[in-house]
């Protein structure tokens, strides 16, 4: 019979354990991804997985309005009637905007849109005609700071999401400015608008929530707001090992996880 060393089987079990440790840590650890990285997932699961921008905008505007009302549910409102402004950009992220404001009304909040730059395709105008027609009013111009402040409790910011890049052109220049004096909370789709997609912002909005969807981009780590939700449960475990995303157990059947 071997005796074992005690120091080398101490040593053994130290090392295990530390291993297993750092194992674990980083099978439980999201990914941030970066913008390149965030557009080829994206590619990806239309090109290879066969979805189409519909289906993942509507799982992902979804997601936005479950995270919203989980976080700000109705009854936790400033102003008694649960006013929201959401504000839709030129991209996919605007569709969010639109997707989101939808299920909102239909969870009993009283949503309005702002969405001054309106892509001349049929996913859009669809989208716009459904918030229309359950009578989600659409806003002409950006109201002033202090209108936004008594009229809304929440702002939702879906103008920019991952493909934004370089300095902001008009009107959203002026949308930022007027978002940047308000104190009601922001929420963000995806991206806090304006901010880089990697390196987040210095002086930009500065969000209560943050809602990533498919992973957090890497700006997510300047996050500094109170709420940090993940949404778009949509992606195929093929692809998740493929990205070594590490996504979180969604539990049960919600489509979002609570992040921070
Ligand atoms: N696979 C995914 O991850 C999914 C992504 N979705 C959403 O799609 C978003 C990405 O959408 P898109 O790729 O359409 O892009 P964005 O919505 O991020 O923005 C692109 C639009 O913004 C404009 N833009 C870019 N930089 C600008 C600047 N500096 N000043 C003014 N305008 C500027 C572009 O001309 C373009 O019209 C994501 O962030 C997410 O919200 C979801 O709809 C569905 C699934
Ligand atoms: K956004």
């Amino acid at each position: 019979h071997r005796r074992a060393c005690p120091l080398v089987s101490v040593t053994n079990s130290l090392y295990k354990e530390c291993f297993s440790g750092l194992a674990s840590t980083m099978a439980q650890s999201i990914k941030y991804l970066g913008q390149e990285e965030a557009q080829q997932i994206d590619e990806e699961l239309f090109s290879e997985y066969g979805f189409s921008v519909d289906q993942l905008m509507e799982l992902a505007g979804l997601s936005c309005a479950t995270a919203i009302t989980r976080a700000y549910p109705t009854s936790s409102l400033v102003i008694a009637r649960p006013s929201l402004l959401v504000i839709c950009g030129p991209g996919n992220n605007g569709g969010d905007g639109l997707v989101c404001a939808r299920h909102l009304k239909l969870f009993g909040y009283a949503p309005t849109i702002l969405y001054p730059k309106r892509p001349n395709k049929l996913l859009f105008q669809g989208l716009t005609t459904q918030c229309e027609k359950m009578d989600i009013p659409f806003l002409t111009e950006m109201p002033e700071a202090m209108v936004v402040d008594e009229a809304y409790n929440l702002v939702i910011d879906a103008i920019f999401g991952f493909s934004f890049k370089g300095a902001v052109r008009e009107p959203f220049g002026s949308i930022l400015d007027v978002l940047k004096k308000t104190t009601v909370p922001i929420v963000s789709i995806d991206i806090p608008s304006g901010w880089d997609v990697e390196q987040g912002s210095t002086d930009g909005l500065q969000p209560d929530m943050l809602i990533s969807l498919t992973a957090p981009k890497k700006s997510a780590k300047h996050f500094c707001g109170r709420y940090h939700y993940l949404g778009g449960r949509f992606v195929p475990p093929a692809m998740e090992k493929k990205y070594q995303l590490n996504l979180p157990p969604y539990p049960n059947t919600d489509c979002v996880y609570q992040l921070q």
